[in-house]
Parts: structure tokens; sequence; C-alpha cells
């Protein structure tokens, strides 16, 4: 994975939060609005649930297959996250690369220090729920794990929330409207940093006068 070969313009942005405090449900209004951004799609050995497809949510491949792809050196990352294997694999990013203005990584913080610890530039926003009791609500709401892994998901919580210094940016979805508006303003923000802008200034530098 080289960070040298970035575009200047790519945007490498990761979105991560503990489980249920919403960032499926932004980064899927980010998807929308920025289509630009490829949702990078995981490798994961948890089953599916009902409403997921294949190589649309995740890829599922069970224990074997993920094991093999890690000995093989296929990951960019990978992590053990709620008693299952989730990686982001290198072809994800290379298709980003050449197919795309940026990527949009739906990890936990052991997947985002990873990324962050090859590809520096990567942007790294952390969501929160507004209360614990709100996070569990919403888990319980959404109804896709059942009692044991609920009750897994949200002692895990904690842990995660202690890892909200190395993030970039938190943001506290109370209301998704408003929590969606902090999201996209830090995708607006990031496309004006100085060095996604360096080939822009170079190219105004090197106008010759009659083309003016
Ligand atoms: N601001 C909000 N107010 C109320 N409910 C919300 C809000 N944001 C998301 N939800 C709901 O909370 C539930 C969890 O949201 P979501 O699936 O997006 O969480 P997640 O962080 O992606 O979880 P996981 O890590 O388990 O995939 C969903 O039912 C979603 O509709
Ligand atoms: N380190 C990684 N974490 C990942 C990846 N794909 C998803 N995730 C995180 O796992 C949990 C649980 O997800 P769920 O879909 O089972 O609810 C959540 O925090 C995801 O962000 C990955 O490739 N690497």
């Amino acid at each position: 994975m080289s960070s040298e070969a970035a575009d200047d313009d790519f945007l490498l942005l990761i979105v991560s939060s503990p489980s249920g405090a919403g960032k499926t449900t932004l980064c899927s209004r980010l998807r929308s609005e920025f289509p630009e951004l490829r949702f990078s799609v995981s490798h994961t050995t948890r089953k599916p649930r009902p409403n997921e497809v294949d190589g649309r949510e995740y890829h599922f491949v069970d224990t074997p297959t993920f094991e093999q792809m890690v000995r093989g050196n296929a990951f960019a990352e990978w992590a053990r996250v709620h008693g299952h294997l989730y990686g982001t694999s290198l072809k994800e990013i290379e298709l980003a690369r050449t197919t795309a203005r940026g990527i949009l990584f739906d990890i936990d913080y052991q997947g985002a220090r990873q990324i962050r610890a090859a590809l520096d530039e990567a942007v790294c926003v952390f969501i929160l729920p507004p209360t614990m009791a709100e996070l569990e609500r919403r888990l319980r709401g959404r109804g896709t794990e059942d009692e044991q892994a609920t009750l897994r998901r949200l002692q895990n919580a904690r842990g995660e929330i202690e890892h909200y210094g190395f993030f970039d940016y938190v943001i506290v979805n109370d209301e998704v409207d408003r929590a969606y508006d902090q999201l996209r303003a830090v995708v607006f923000a990031e496309r004006c940093r100085r060095r996604r802008r360096a080939r822009m200034c170079e190219r105004l530098l090197t106008e010759r006068r009659s083309e003016r």
C-alpha cells in the first residue's frame, strides 16, 4: 500500500463508532451525496443479515478463506471485532484509486489505526451516540443481533469510545440530519486541504500570460 502513489486529490475517509451509534446510516447518506467516494466493501466472517447482499454490504467468507487471505497478505488491515473477523482488502483500495476520487471506510478503531499507520493522509471520523442508553435503544431497536451478540456489542462500546483521542473529528449523532450536516462538512473541508490543492496551485503558477 503506497501513499506516494496517491493522487493529492484522493480522499481516504474512515468512519468508526461503537456498534449502533449510526455510522452505517450516516455513511449511506454520504454514499448517495458523494458517489465519487467509493465505499470499501470489507470481508467478514460474520453471517449476513436478512437485508444484506454478498458483495454489496460485505464479502461474506468463511474463517479458513479469511485466514488464507491474511496469510497471503491480501488485507490492508484486519481485526477481530465483536467475535468475528473483518478486513479491508488491498484490492478495494486499489480499485478506488483507479475508479474514484476517494474511498469511504466503515471500519472499527483497530482498522482505522492500521490504515492511518500505512496511509498518513487518511481522515478519521468517530461517531458517538448522545448517551449510552440511547446506544442500547438503537441497537435493540435495529433488531439484527440476538441477545448475546447485543450484550457483547454494548459491553465493547466503552472500550471503543476510549479511543476517541485517535480521531480527527468526533460527531455526536443525536439528531440524524444535524449529524449528517457535520459529516458532509468534514468532506467539504477536507477537499480544501492545501495538499489536495497543490496541483491546482502549480497549474496556476505555470499559466502563461497569453492564457489569461
Ligand atoms: N440519529 C439517530 N436517531 C435515532 N436512531 C438512529 C439515529 N441514527 C441511526 N439510528 C438508528 O439506529 C440503529 C443503528 O444505526 P446503524 O445501523 O447506522 O449503526 P452502526 O453504527 O452502523 O452499527 P454497527 O456498527 O453495528 O453496524 C438503526 O436502526 C438506525 O436506523
Ligand atoms: N477493522 C475492521 N472493522 C470493520 C470492517 N468492516 C466492518 N468493520 C466494523 O465491524 C463492526 C461491526 O460491523 P457489523 O456490520 O457487524 O455491525 C463495526 O464497527 C464496523 O465498522 C473492516 O474491514 N475492518
